[in-house]
């Protein structure tokens, strides 16, 4: 029977003794789709990963593959191949051979399988590199030959844990961007796992988020990042600033929520005896003028305490009357506070809808 998605994970656990490193997660990919699970190291990501690739098994619960139980299939009869972060290309072949060994231990002849193998070498744009040794490969280029090797074999579903790790900043912040376009181009089914947010925002359709073996939330890029289902999805997505309290009052929709020192501070959402706030660096309003915030109802006075220059993603932290932590606010990049120095006095406002409130 055809199947309108190529991966089905429901209600899969699994225990090593009494720990559920994965406990109770169900989610589906729809074909074409770069799905990304997100989490903090041991929050069951590489579990989930090994069970669909068939390395683990599940202590209950079934993994489909369009619409075919997994449960039982053995590793190598799965229509899905894995990338490591260690990559795992074979030194002493060459990057053809690299590529075309898959296809010849699968039985495809060896002058069919160098031709399958050069011409997705030319697709990921490493026409000529054949004959080449993967030692006199760079980082980036490497990474292309060991996804040309898992897509010539035409899996059903490419399973990525964190291939872009051993690569230094800059060729990651490079990978991200051409991975994604590979995706595109093959639009081949991606389920990918990262504990660094960045690159999930960045390549996907979908992120899950991932914490003590359960899934927090799943949603689009947008939707984790402005709409946070949870405390926890909020801090791991995103910076943003965190405050802690005790909910005060509600009414018309605002929940106030009263911080240690006394201070107040308006959301939107739910609050309890114990609260969390959460309001986004970018949401943070500048003024030297107290005057031009007076329609927000969080208004505060603060002082300039650090300038953490990086270009267009420059931020400031301001010491801010009644507030533990600075306020981290985006460094505006015109007008009169663009070249504003530690020290300087500056007003911070918000709305109240742009800060969340959960019940701690
Ligand atoms: N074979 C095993 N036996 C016992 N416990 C295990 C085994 N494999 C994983 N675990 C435990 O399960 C939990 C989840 O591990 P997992 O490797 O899936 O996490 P992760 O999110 O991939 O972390 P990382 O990003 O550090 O790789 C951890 O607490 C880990 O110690």
């Amino acid at each position: 029977m055809a199947s309108s998605t190529d991966l089905d994970i429901v209600n899969v656990t699994k225990r090593f003794g009494s720990h559920a490193a994965v406990d109770d997660v169900s989610f589906s990919v729809a074909p074409g789709e770069f799905f990304s699970i997100l989490g903090p190291s041991g929050c069951g990501k590489t579990t989930l990963m090994r069970m669909i690739a068939g390395f683990e098994h599940p202590t209950s619960g079934d993994i489909r593959i369009r619409g075919q139980s997994m449960i039982g299939v053995p590793a190598n009869k799965r229509p899905v191949n894995m990338v490591f972060q260690s990559l795992a290309l074979f030194p002493m072949m060459s990057v053809g051979e690299n590529v075309a060994y898959g296809l010849t231990c699968r039985g495809v002849s060896r002058a069919e399988a160098d031709e399958r193998a050069s011409r997705m070498l030319e697709r990921v744009g490493l026409k000529g590199f054949g004959s080449r040794r993967v030692t006199a490969l760079s980082g980036g280029q490497r990474q292309r030959v060991a996804i040309a090797r898992c897509l010539v074999l035409e899996p059903t579903l490419v399973l990525l844990d964190e291939p872009l790790g051993a690569l230094d900043l800059k060729l990651r912040e490079h990978m991200k961007i051409e991975l994604k376009q590979l995706q595109g181009t093959f639009n081949t089914t991606f389920a990918y796992i990262t504990h660094d947010q960045s690159e999930a925002l960045v390549m996907s359709d979908r992120i899950a988020v991932m914490n003590q073996g359960r899934f927090e939330q799943v949603g689009s890029p947008r939707e984790l990042y402005h709409n946070p289902a949870t405390p926890f999805v909020a801090s791991f997505v995103g910076e943003t600033n965190r405050l802690q309290g005790e909910a005060a009052a509600v009414s018309n929709g605002t929940i106030a929520v009263r911080l240690p020192s006394g201070a107040v501070v308006q959301g939107q959402g739910k609050g309890a005896a114990k609260a969390l706030a959460f309001v986004r660096p970018e949401a943070v309003a500048l003024a030297q003028d107290p005057a031009s915030l007076s329609n927000l109802p969080n208004r505060f006075e603060g002082r300039v305490s650090a300038v953490l220059f990086d270009g267009a993603a420059s931020s400031l932290l301001i010491d801010t009357t009644g507030f533990e932590q600075p306020v981290r606010a985006v460094l505006p990049q015109a007008g009169p506070l663009a070249g504003i120095q530690v020290g300087a006095p500056v007003h911070v406002g918000w709305t109240a809808d742009a800060m969340k409130v959960f019940a701690a």
